[in-house]
């Protein structure tokens, strides 16, 4: 006999994950009998009374637990939750299933559930005036945009925030999220647009036809397939919750699995916590699905800093084990580079020191204070060296007087570019007497070392980049001589209002074409509260960054479904009132149930971290500083750290601590108007860019709390 067909949904892992051991094993064992003989003895299969579905079962897992089902056919089965035995009766009574007209996905909702939450928020009382939400939207409007006909009526009957916010968080997600940016007050046109056009099914949509179904991506992003293999049934069951490794968003997955090759480079954009970091991880078992595990590793997945590139290489790890990290190389840029000029044995690289920022910067204040001059300060020359000279590979006085210098605010005279050259000319004979090199300047060499080779001797088949938006011109150069130019050489994501360095490109001029359909933009955040996100927004100001080409980024149709509490803005007369307020924080936070490894503590500056460590520890509270290039401490410990740290990184609870007028804006890192003033605006957009990043790495609880004055960048929040 051929074997049943079934499948789980995410709440049903939610369920398992629940269970006790001993109960988990029934779970595993009713789970392969269901799919080998599911009329057989022992499976006792009802159905309950009253059910709004007539295809609704419950099953028996042991005396006490029943699984809740929908059986379409005969062999195939969606299991939904595991629940106590009276518990999954009442249930199954109540849930309702279809197949949605637009994605083809199989949809299922407690609609038993809608109508209490309606009445308890008193959204249903006799006499109530207030307005619905969705007066102005047509019945045809929500059925083109993929809500069930069924589900109408209620949501019409919605008055309340409270009303709203409940039943998003029953009805199927893609209702939700359409729900809600109708709520917000976007056209119909928009919501398709942003949210449904991407979900829409590819083949013609059979209302019966739920084996069909069952092979849609809208489907597969709820439900995935239960095989006969126990170990990894178990082993999909029973990891801890991350549902992104089984279930992709159809946007994601769209993305991510496209069987057809892109026809050269792909770029996805999208703000914090959409899942470009997952949809990255994904593309590349996408990619190593399709290469031969004896050719080695043919992928390269790097990043802007080696903290991230660890964190990746795990992520990884968890979603194809070894026979997917055995394709790919996981390295941050530094590491690309140096790999680069190690593998050439002109470079000369053996005993060569490499400086990070921090080193570069007290070097340049040296080359500054024995010049004698005072027309040109740190910052502009940083700056001028960086992202004119090493941008465009520059090497002589001539070139430097012929080039192009877009992007800087301060003009400068014949002269004056002649003096710059001197000094730089001066900054670098100092670092080659001494046997080091600027981060920058080696991925200069990198990628002239790497310009000369054949295409035949290009390492990788397949390049994929996390934090796309950090990266400089050079690194860029290098990463496009990496792989030969062709189907699917590159795929990079990032999201340019989280730029924390002073590195701005234009792709289309380094030879990374992602016009033609290459360009993506994810816009559902999936970490975030959406009371989170609101206050996130805020700080994120009005200016619009580059799109890593010659348009503007945009966040729009950027949108959360996730609810929780508003976060906790606050001031307080000294910083050690701050700090008590955190330790305060802190305890509450742990008491609500989050572990201390879950609670971050983010500031501006290193002292400030340490500053929140000592007084947490001192409370008794075990807290750990986590250092630029360190591995986040695994152990039972608040984790503080600066904001440059917390890039890419999520918590539970994050306290921002110290954001007041003096740390940000950060003076030191702000360049004088006087100096360049459009070096100065990049810098102001930096820093409001880091408490951007800082407060976007929250999932439920979020606090910014200063001493004294205020950031200005709070101005939106506070008014
Ligand atoms: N389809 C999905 N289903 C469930 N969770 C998801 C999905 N996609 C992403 N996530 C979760 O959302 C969170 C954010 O994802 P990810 O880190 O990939 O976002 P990002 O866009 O790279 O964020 P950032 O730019 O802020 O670093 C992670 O916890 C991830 O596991």
């Amino acid at each position: 006999m051929a074997k049943a067909n079934v499948l789980f949904a995410d709440s049903f892992e939610k369920a398992y994950q629940g269970l006790d051991a001993t109960i988990q094993r029934r779970v595993i064992d009713f789970m392969l009998k269901l799919r080998k003989d599911p009329d057989g003895n022992g499976l006792n299969l009802k159905q309950p009374q009253g059910a709004l579905s007539k295809e609704i079962w419950t099953a028996r897992v042991n005396d006490n637990f029943r699984a809740v089902l929908f059986r379409p056919t005969a062999d195939t089965f969606y299991l939904v939750t595991i629940r106590p035995h009276d518990d999954a009766y009442t249930y199954a009574a109540r849930i309702v299933w279809d197949i949605n007209k637009v994605t083809g996905g199989v949809d299922f909702w407690d609609h038993g559930a809608i109508r209490e939450i309606l009445v308890r928020s008193g959204d249903t009382d006799p006499g109530i005036t207030t307005k619905g939400y969705f007066d102005a939207i047509s019945d045809a409007d929500f059925g083109k945009l993929g809500v069930n006909a069924s589900l109408v009526p209620v949501l019409r009957e919605i008055r309340s925030e409270d009303a709203l916010l409940g039943i998003t968080e029953t009805i199927p997600k893609l209702a939700a999220q359409v729900v809600l940016a109708l709520a917000d007050g976007h056209t119909v046109d928009q919501v398709w647009e942003d949210i449904v056009a991407g979900s829409k099914a590819e083949d013609e949509i059979d209302p019966e036809d739920y084996s069909a179904a069952a092979e849609r991506p809208a489907t597969r992003e709820t439900f995935a397939i239960v095989t006969d293999d126990t170990e990894e049934l178990e082993r999909m069951l029973l990891k801890p919750m991350s549902e992104w490794r089984v279930y992709l968003h159809p946007e994601q997955r769209k993305i991510a699995y496209r069987a057809k090759p892109y026809n050269g480079p792909v770029k996805v954009t999208g703000g914090p916590g959409t899942g470009k970091t997952v949809v990255a991880l994904h593309r590349v078992k996408a990619l190593a699905d399709r290469i031969p595990a004896s050719t080695g590793k043919r992928i390269l997945l790097t990043t802007y800093t080696n903290a991230l590139s660890d964190l990746l290489g795990r992520l990884l790890d968890d979603l194809g084990g070894p026979e997917l990290t055995g394709k790919v190389e996981v390295l941050n840029i530094d590491k690309v580079v140096r790999d680069v000029l190690r593998r050439d044995s002109e470079s000369q690289w053996a005993g060569v020191e490499v400086l990070g920022d921090a080193a570069i910067a007290v070097r340049w204040d040296d080359v500054v204070a024995t010049s004698g001059q005072t027309s040109f300060d740190r910052l502009f020359l940083i700056s001028e060296w960086e992202q004119v000279i090493l941008a465009q590979n520059i090497r002589t006085r001539d070139e430097y007087f012929a080039a192009r210098r877009s992007g800087r605010g301060r003009r400068l005279t014949r002269a004056e570019r002649l003096q710059v050259w001197k000094l730089v000319q001066e900054f670098e004979r100092r670092l080659d007497r001494d046997k080091a090199i600027g981060f920058k300047q080696a991925a200069v060499k990198a990628s002239d070392v790497a310009a000369t080779w054949s295409e035949a001797d290009r390492p990788y088949r397949h390049v994929v980049i996390d934090e796309a938006q950090d990266l400089h011109a050079a690194h860029w150069k290098l990463l496009r001589a990496l792989v030969p130019a062709g189907p699917d050489d590159m795929f990079l994501v990032g999201d340019t209002f989280q730029r924390i360095y002073d590195n701005r490109v234009t792709l289309g001029k380094l030879g990374i074409d992602v016009r033609g359909g290459r360009s993506k933009r994810l816009t559902l955040n999936y970490r975030t509260t959406r009371q989170i996100l609101a206050d996130a927004l805020k700080l994120s100001g009005d200016e619009l960054p580059d799109d890593l080409d010659e348009g503007s980024a945009t966040l729009k149709g950027y949108r959360s479904v996730l609810q929780g509490g508003k976060p906790d803005i606050k001031g307080y007369p000294s910083t050690a009132a701050e700090l008590a307020g955190l330790r305060e924080r802190v305890r509450s936070w742990h008491d609500r149930g989050i572990p201390l490894e879950e609670i971050a503590v983010f500031a501006r500056t290193g002292a400030a971290a340490l500053a929140a460590a000592d007084a947490l520890s001192a409370a008794g509270i075990t807290a750990t500083l986590v250092k630029s290039g360190q591995k986040p401490a695994s152990a039972a410990s608040v984790q503080t750290m600066t904001m440059h740290r917390a890039k890419g990184l999520e918590f539970r609870a994050v306290a921002i601590i110290g954001a007041d007028a003096v740390h940000v804006p950060l003076g030191i890192a702000v360049t004088a108007e006087t100096v360049d003033h459009l070096d100065r605006r990049r810098d102001l957009q930096r820093e409001r860019s880091l408490l951007f990043v800082a407060a976007t790495r929250a999932r439920e609880a979020l606090s910014i709390t200063w001493a004294g004055q205020p950031s200005p960048f709070l101005e939106g929040l506070l008014a």
